[in-house]
């Protein structure tokens, strides 16, 4: 059993990390990430406009690649400060929200870029450029007596939708709500080519889709490159040891206001599926279990018409393991899947508000998934509709 931890790995305990020390939230502790709010730093449209003439903001193929130089100086053009408010509703009918700097949630800042032209952070196509993207990896823990983590969402992401960008934002108001633990960073790790599953656009393709996905709907959310740089496929345990050797023996994890600095606990952010996957025979092996369950830990997303506790219960390792696996039920059932956006795309379907503008304009910029169907007019009615008159 690969149960013990090895060197280097965060030494945190997998029963207590799961458990808030405090009864819920007041309303005052509410994490402003779930609350409207106006981007108080509203888009400058005059360097918009220099910006665009500088970078387009169109993703031509020739544009597509920066080079690690040009894209960290791109970025360190357009990055925006942060903002931190507070929201206090106008209806005296509901609880009153007031925070102080403690209670702003790190993610809190409202983000809408997707019509506005901006650079995006582009990873390495090669394995000898490549350097662990940390831009947006937050310097310091508000909360010093929390756990910091990292959430990592393997997955094919082929294309990456509003439900894996929703699985985060889900993912947050439960680890807010229900542990002691406080999220620095997430990140979507795309599956290599060598995993040959059907529809799997190339890999750099989906690596691009992710980033123009985090860095115009998300202030937090970043994508790592490595797993599909491999040249063979990597299993999940190896990729999450990859984060920890990056995050915490690299890095040395999260900084303390005293100028210390603690391990991050980095867990699988996965859906349903997946973790019913393993209990599926030859998908995973045990040991990669006992290292994932055990070392790192699972937040799962539950699918609709799936039962994540009945499987938990069913299933011997995942039992064993279960403090330190979190379960989040989907308040709002979203069940957007790419093999359909897909499949939408073939026919000549719409596939707006199912994954973010920009992701649809660079799927038809590069003519992906139209196999040998023609795609017509994605961004339009779909054919099917006749408004009756
Ligand atoms: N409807 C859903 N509910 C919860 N989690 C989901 C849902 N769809 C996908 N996920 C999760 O998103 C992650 C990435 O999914 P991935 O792209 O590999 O599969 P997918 O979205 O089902 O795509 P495909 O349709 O190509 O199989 C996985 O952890 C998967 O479990
Ligand atoms: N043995 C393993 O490490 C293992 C097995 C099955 C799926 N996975 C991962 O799960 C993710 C999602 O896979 P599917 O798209 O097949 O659901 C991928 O990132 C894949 O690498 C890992």
């Amino acid at each position: 059993m690969e149960t013990s931890i090895k060197d280097g790995v965060p030494k945190i305990s997998t029963t207590s990390m799961l458990e808030k020390p405090t009864p819920g939230p007041t309303p005052q502790q509410t994490p402003a990430n779930t609350r409207p709010s106006t981007p108080a730093n509203k888009p400058d449209l005059k360097s918009q406009k220099s910006e665009q003439s500088q970078s387009s903001g169109e993703y031509s193929p020739d544009e597509d690649w920066l080079g690690d130089h040009a894209a960290r100086e791109h970025e360190a053009r357009i990055r925006r400060p942060s903002v931190t408010r507070a929201w206090v509703p106008q209806n005296t009918g509901g609880p009153s929200i007031q925070q102080d700097r403690r209670d702003v949630a790190p993610f809190g800042e409202v983000i809408d870029l997707e019509e506005v032209p901006r650079g995006i952070t582009r990873q390495a196509r090669n394995l000898d450029n490549y350097s662990f993207p940390c831009h947006r990896f937050r310097e310091n823990l508000i909360d010093e007596s929390k756990i910091p983590l990292v959430l990592v969402a393997c997955g094919s992401y082929s294309p990456i939708t509003y439900l894996h960008l929703r699985m985060f934002e889900m993912a947050t108001d439960t680890i807010h709500e229900q542990t002691n633990m406080e999220l620095i960073a997430g990140y979507f790790s795309p599956v290599n080519d060598d995993y040959k599953k059907e529809g799997l656009a190339p890999s750099h393709h989906r690596v691009r889709m992710c980033e123009l996905a985090c860095e115009r709907t998300s202030s937090w959310l970043m994508v790592d490159a490595w797993e599909s740089l491999q040249k063979k496929y990597t299993r999940t345990a190896e990729v999450l040891d990859h984060f920890d050797e990056e995050i915490n023996k690299k890095r040395g994890g999260i900084r303390l206001s005293d100028g210390s600095r603690r391990p991050c606990k980095i867990m699988l952010l996965a859906g349903g599926d997946l973790i019913a996957s393993m209990g599926e025979p030859g998908v995973w092996s045990e040991s990669d279990l006992h290292h994932i369950l055990g070392n790192f830990g699972c937040v799962i997303v539950e699918r609709t018409g799936s039962d994540v506790w009945a499987f938990l219960l069913a299933h011997d390792l995942l039992f064993a393991y279960r403090g330190n696996v979190l379960v989040i039920k989907q308040l709002i059932y979203n069940d957007i899947s790419s093999t359909k956006v897909r499949l939408f795309i073939r026919r000549g379907m719409s596939i707006r508000y199912l994954l973010p503008n920009s992701v649809i304009q660079y799927i038809e910029r590069h003519s992906l998934y139209r196999d040998a169907e023609p795609v017509k007019a994605i961004f339009y009615q779909s054919p099917f509709v006749r408004i009756e008159t």
